[in-house]
C-alpha cells in the first residue's frame, strides 16, 4: 500500500516545477481550526483562483502565503510552505523581506496618505532597490505603467494617492506591490469595492501581470475566477476540497461539493 508522503507528494507534484508548494497546512486561531491539512501547488506564470462559501478559509489559507497571519496573535500555522524552494517559515527568513517577494493586496484599496510618486517609491526605498534617484524614477514609472495607471497618473505624481478614484486607488496599490519586484502577487478580493469598468480594468491587469508573476486571487466572483484565472482552488469548511483547471472545476468537478458550489446549492 502506499503511504501517505506518497499521497501528499501526488498532490502537490514535485518541488521543482512549482513556484509555491504548500504541504499538510493546518490553521488555528485559538481552539478555531481555520484551514486543516491543505497540500497544493502553485504554478508560476500563472493565475490560481481561491473559491469557495464565507469563511470556508480562503484569505486565511493566502495570507500564509506571505506570513501575514503571523501580525495576528491567536493565529498558528503548522505545516511547511515552500516557495522556489525556500521553506518560508524558516526563523531565518524576514518576514519583511518575504512580503516584498510575495506582493499583496487587499480588498479595500489602502494607499498611503503620501503623493502617487510617494507610494509607490516606498517599498523600493526601504528595500534599497534604487541607488540615484533616476533609478528609482525608473521604478515608479514602470510600476505605474504595468499597473496600467502612468497614463492617467503621469501628470499628478506629486498629488495625494487617496485623492484618486477607487479603481485608480486599487491599480495604485497593484503599483506599490509590483515595486518591490516581486514573484508572486496576492489578491484577496481586489475587485470587491470597485464598479464594473474598474473591475475589467483590473481584471485586464491580473492577465497581464501573470506573463511576469504568480498571481493567487481570492474571490467571491466565480465568473471572475472563470474569466481570470488558469487554476482554481475550491475551499469548504477548512478543506481544499478540489484543485485543477479552471476549465474542469467550472464544468466537470470531481467533487460533489464543489458541483453543489458552483451550481448554487451551497455557498
Ligand atoms: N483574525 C481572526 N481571528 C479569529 N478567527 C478568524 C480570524 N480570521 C478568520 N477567522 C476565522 O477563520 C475561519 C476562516 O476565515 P477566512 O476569513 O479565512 O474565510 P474566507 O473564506 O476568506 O471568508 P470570506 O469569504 O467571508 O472572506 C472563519 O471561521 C473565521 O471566523
Amino acid at each position: 500500500m502506499l503511504d501517505d508522503k506518497y499521497h501528499v507528494d501526488r498532490a502537490v507534484g514535485t518541488m521543482q516545477d512549482n513556484k509555491i508548494t504548500a504541504k499538510n497546512v493546518q490553521v488555528f486561531y485559538g481552539e478555531t481550526h481555520a484551514i486543516k491539512d491543505v497540500n497544493v501547488a502553485i504554478s508560476d506564470k500563472t493565475v490560481t483562483a481561491f473559491i469557495g462559501p464565507s469563511g470556508c478559509g480562503k484569505s486565511t489559507f493566502l495570507r500564509c502565503l506571505n506570513r501575514m497571519n503571523d501580525t495576528i496573535d491567536i493565529c498558528r500555522v503548522t505545516g511547511d510552505i515552500h516557495i522556489d524552494g525556500e521553506d518560508i517559515y524558516d526563523p531565518r527568513v524576514d518576514p519583511v523581506q518575504l512580503r516584498a517577494k510575495v506582493g499583496m493586496v487587499f480588498q479595500k484599496p489602502n494607499p498611503f496618505p503620501k503623493s502617487i510618486y510617494d507610494n509607490v517609491a516606498y517599498g523600493p526605498k526601504i528595500h534599497g532597490l534604487a541607488k540615484t534617484k533616476s533609478d528609482l524614477d525608473e521604478i515608479v514609472e514602470s510600476s505605474l505603467s504595468k499597473a496600467a495607471l502612468w497614463n492617467e497618473a503621469k501628470d499628478r505624481l506629486h498629488e495625494a494617492g487617496t485623492g484618486m478614484s477607487g479603481g485608480q486607488q486599487q491599480r495604485l496599490c497593484i503599483a506599490r506591490a509590483i515595486a518591490t519586484a516581486p514573484e508572486v502577487l496576492l489578491m484577496d478580493e481586489p475587485c470587491s469595492a470597485l464598479d464594473p469598468i474598474a473591475t475589467a480594468q483590473v481584471e485586464e491587469l491580473i492577465d497581464e501581470l501573470r506573463q511576469s508573476f504568480s498571481v493567487v486571487i481570492v474571490t467571491h466572483s466565480m465568473q471572475q475566477a472563470a474569466r481570470v484565472s488558469q487554476k482554481t482552488a475550491f475551499f469548504h469548511l477548512g478543506n481544499l476540497v478540489e484543485f485543477d483547471d479552471t476549465d474542469k472545476i467550472f464544468t466537470n468537478p470531481q467533487d460533489p461539493r464543489t458541483e453543489s458550489y458552483i451550481s448554487g446549492r451551497i455557498g
